[in-house]
């Protein structure tokens, strides 16, 4: 399964422990960037993993950033996105389980590498539980069609 990743200045040393995580687990990384530590603009590399996870290229992606907070407004403005800013392994249990979240964003400077990497673990070990959600999720989807037309 793919994963595409991708960062600011400001989120690569989260980006590149949690993408050493994901390839450990098996999946295949799609890195967007950025590479080194000049400074960039977050919306350029969370348009490029929303682009890829809204079409079906990669089935997940994870955005970093300084807080996680604009890579998640970027990605929400996507078809199909349903990125969540997580602070916490509860948090990513809950929004892959209740909200399909299929975009983790996340912010070196809230949580740090180690923290950082546990919410990514807790984020890729946790099913969507469907059920009553899968009808919330779906009127997700009804109000992106209704923004649409
Ligand atoms: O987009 C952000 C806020 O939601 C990120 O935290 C950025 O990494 C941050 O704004 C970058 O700030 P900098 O002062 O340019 O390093």
């Amino acid at each position: 399964m793919k994963v595409a990743v991708g960062c600011d200045h400001a989120g690569l040393e989260l980006k590149k422990e949690v993408s050493k995580l994901l390839q450990k687990r098996g999946f295949e990384i799609d890195d967007v960037g950025t590479f080194g530590n000049d400074s960039v603009d977050y919306p350029d590399f969370a348009s490029q993993v929303s682009r890829k996870v809204g079409s079906g290229e990669v089935r997940f992606g994870v955005l970093v950033c300084g807080t996680g907070l604009g890579m998640s407004i970027v990605a929400n403005k996507y078809r199909g996105v349903r990125a969540a800013v997580c602070t916490s392994e509860f948090e990513a249990r809950a929004t892959r389980a209740h909200n399909d979240a299929n975009v983790l964003c996340l912010g070196e400077r809230v949580v740090g590498i180690g923290l950082g990497a546990a919410i990514a673990e807790a984020f890729f070990d946790t099913e969507f539980e469907g059920g009553r959600h899968q009808r919330r999720v779906q009127k997700i989807s009804d109000a992106e069609d209704e923004n649409a037309r």
